[in-house]
């Protein structure tokens, strides 16, 4: 297949304190973005995903820094261009980035026109301001937003209007990766469905031509990406299909991430929750040996000891000491367990007390994704 776009290679990245403490937000992430791939980031509060997202777009500012490793954005190590170089040459051309309430940073006395002018004056000054309006007004049409909201200003736009705004602003270089910070949380279902529809039609249409997808929620990647990597202290603990990811989860953490998930969507309502026990490392004083030891219930005394490599199985990547057999084996043991605590639940009314371990039930999930397909065909 094709080279990848995004090559990302033992990069590690820190935070330095005013106290001068370093805190290893990114921890020696490694992952390649091919054309046409869409790849989700899913992880909790802290465990590093916007770090690396900055990290990602060469934004060095204290208190974040550089620590080691390589980000080749086709072929080219960003690492090694100044920032001016960087500015002109990749910042939303090569790779353009969504920050998290992006929509609540646009400047409330601008018109929306204004930011595309100001994009183009700085990398393309040839172009004369009708040209740039016509082309901005052929852009959102051909993304199904009214090309009226370009005279508009952002106070008068509804969230999930801004939210596609945001994007189409952020995209209108044509940039090889696109990187949506959170792009759907504090919206509305009905706007959620409408950004992944506006990102699906930037892929479709090769305004972008591949995309990294961050979110706390885990499952809403399902319908999104078409693989998914999980982060948790500043590591990537596994890496699969999304398919793979959402209903064969084999890190223990990413078991528990998918039991642990609100979904504020139809189908998954009824899903019980079971909160994650305990909390991630500080990242100041990582422990060794595995990071998620503390609050795994597999945790053996191995665990603690050493780097935890990764394993390779079946295209996917997960960073355990248990072979995938033996995570199987206590899969269907938790099962079991599951079906008679089912049981004995029917049988005392006790339904709520039931909680599952990890993975979401399979029709509920398919019951969203077919949700959002309708709504992406309309
Ligand atoms: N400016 C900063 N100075 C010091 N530490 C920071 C700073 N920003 C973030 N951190 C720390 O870096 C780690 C990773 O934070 P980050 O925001 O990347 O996580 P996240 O997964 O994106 O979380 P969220 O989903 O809440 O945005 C956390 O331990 C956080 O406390």
């Amino acid at each position: 297949m094709n080279q990848p776009i995004l090559q990302v290679s033992g990069l590690k990245t820190y935070y330095r304190t005013r106290l001068k403490e370093n805190v290893f937000a990114v921890d020696g992430v490694e992952f390649g973005l091919k054309e046409g791939q869409t790849l989700g980031i899913a992880g909790e509060s802290g465990c590093g995903k916007s770090t690396l997202a900055l990290s990602l777009m060469g934004f060095y500012f204290p208190p974040l820094h550089y620590g080691s490793g390589s980000i080749r954005i086709n072929g080219t190590d960003i690492m090694q261009l100044n920032k001016e170089q960087l500015r002109s040459r990749v910042l939303g051309k090569e790779i353009a980035y969504i920050p998290q309430a992006a929509m609540n940073a646009l400047n409330p006395t601008l018109r929306i026109i204004r930011f595309i002018e100001d994009i183009m004056k700085e990398h393309r000054p040839e172009m004369k301001r009708s040209d740039v309006r016509k082309m901005a007004t052929e852009r959102f049409q051909s993304l199904n937003l009214s090309p009226d909201v370009l005279d508009m200003y952002p106070n008068e736009l509804s969230g999930g209007m801004k939210q596609r705004t945001v994007i189409a602003i952020s995209t209108i270089l044509n940039p090889n990766v696109l990187i949506a910070d959170e792009p759907t949380s504090a919206l509305d279902v009905t706007s959620q469905k409408a950004v992944i529809r506006l990102l699906k039609d930037l892929l479709k249409r090769k305004v972008i031509k591949s995309l990294v997808f961050i979110t706390h929620e885990l499952p809403l990647l399902y319908h999104v990406t078409d693989e998914i990597m999980v982060m948790y202290a500043g590591e990537i603990v596994e890496r699969g299909t999304a398919e793979q990811m959402i209903f064969n989860p084999l890190h223990p953490y990413t078991r528990k991430l998918m039991g642990s998930i609100i979904v504020p969507e139809e189908g998954m309502k009824e899903h019980k929750l079971a909160a994650i026990p305990g909390a991630p490392p500080n990242l100041k004083h990582v422990p060794e040996g595995c990071r998620f030891a503390e609050r795994c219930t597999l945790v053996t005394d191995e665990c603690r000891q050493g780097k935890i490599e990764n394993i390779h199985v079946d295209g996917r990547i997960y960073r355990c000491l248990l072979t995938p057999e033996m995570l199987e084996q206590i899969r269907e043991q938790e099962q079991d367990g599951h079906v008679e605590q089912e049981a004995v639940n029917e049988e005392s009314q006790e339904s709520e007390q039931n909680q599952e371990e990890s993975g979401l039930n399979k029709e509920d999930v398919r019951d969203v994704r077919a949700d959002t397909d309708d709504i992406a065909d309309q």
